[in-house]
């Protein structure tokens, strides 16, 4: 049960006493997105990212969600990915398959990682047509507004510098409008090169949830969700806003500790 929070222009706010309480509602969350997606679409179209969200994930792969969740409908995506080796343990997809994936009964041939023996462009190009071809046979569904894939969930963490994905601040990826799927190669953090999902694909899922914990990402929280002045600095997660989707975000108290109290209910 969130702690305090409530619904602005910049989506639901579930702010969280506890790491503890944060795993069980973000699991809670998604098992509930999966079973409605499953009885609406028979598939439940899901991308990840990496960082601390997978471990925050974790409860799904215990009693009751490992039971009770239909994996067998569900198909695995990244919003970004590293260009290194699936099993480097900078890997998003080792990360998520080591947390996450090898726990529960996914299909294989469902999880749709990376092809990691090419250059960051052609992962992302290849990546983008892998897309292409499951929003043809609407295991991806498409917006009727973009034209582009409507996944059923888009998972995001928060760094501190404010980037979502692989989506850093001032950086040109950030204005794609074009293509699904991009790739830099001069990541500020490490490693360099990575492929990442654009903003016409992340605004246009059904469902974005930003997972946020800890105090560093405190000033991040708040420039991205208080209705702050024009002259401040204009992170990549203010850019996070689905057109027709849902947006939540799942913070602990650290991470929300600089929001203004308009965005608070206690
Ligand atoms: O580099 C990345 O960082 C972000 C944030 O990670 P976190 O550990 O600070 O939560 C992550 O969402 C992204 O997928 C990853 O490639």
């Amino acid at each position: 049960m969130a702690l305090s929070g409530g619904q602005n222009n910049r989506g639901e706010l579930r702010i969280h006493e506890s790491l503890d309480e944060l795993r069980t509602d973000l699991a809670d969350y998604v098992a509930e997105l999966s079973e409605a997606s499953v009885k609406e679409r028979g598939v439940f179209a899901i991308a990840l990212s990496g960082g601390s969200l997978i471990g925050l994930m974790g409860k799904l792969c215990e009693a009751p969600y490992n039971k009770t969740v239909d994996w067998s409908k569900w198909y695995i995506f990244w919003a970004d990915e590293r260009v290194v080796a699936k099993n480097h343990t900078d890997s998003n997809y080792k990360l998520a398959k080591d947390g996450l994936l090898s726990k529960v009964p996914i299909v294989p041939s469902h999880v749709h990682s990376i092809n990691d023996s090419v250059s960051a462009e052609e992962a992302a190009d290849d990546y983008e047509f892998v897309i292409r071809q499951l929003v043809k046979s609407r295991v991806v569904n498409v917006s009727e507004i973009s034209d582009c894939p409507k996944f059923d969930l888009v998972l995001l963490g928060l760094g501190p510098d404010g980037h979502v994905a692989s989506l850093f601040p001032s950086h040109p990826a950030l204005n794609e409008s074009e293509e699904w799927v991009t790739f830099i190669t001069d990541s500020p953090r490490p490693p360099p090169e990575r492929i990442t999902f654009t903003l016409p694909v992340i605004n246009s899922a059904s469902n974005v949830a930003v997972v946020v914990t800890g105090e560093s990402k405190a000033e991040p929280v708040h420039l991205a969700i208080d209705d702050v002045r024009p002259d401040f600095p204009l992170i990549p997660a203010r850019l996070v806003q689905p057109t027709m989707g849902k947006l939540v975000w799942f913070l602990d108290k650290l991470a929300a500790s600089k929001l203004e109290d308009s965005n608070l209910n206690n």
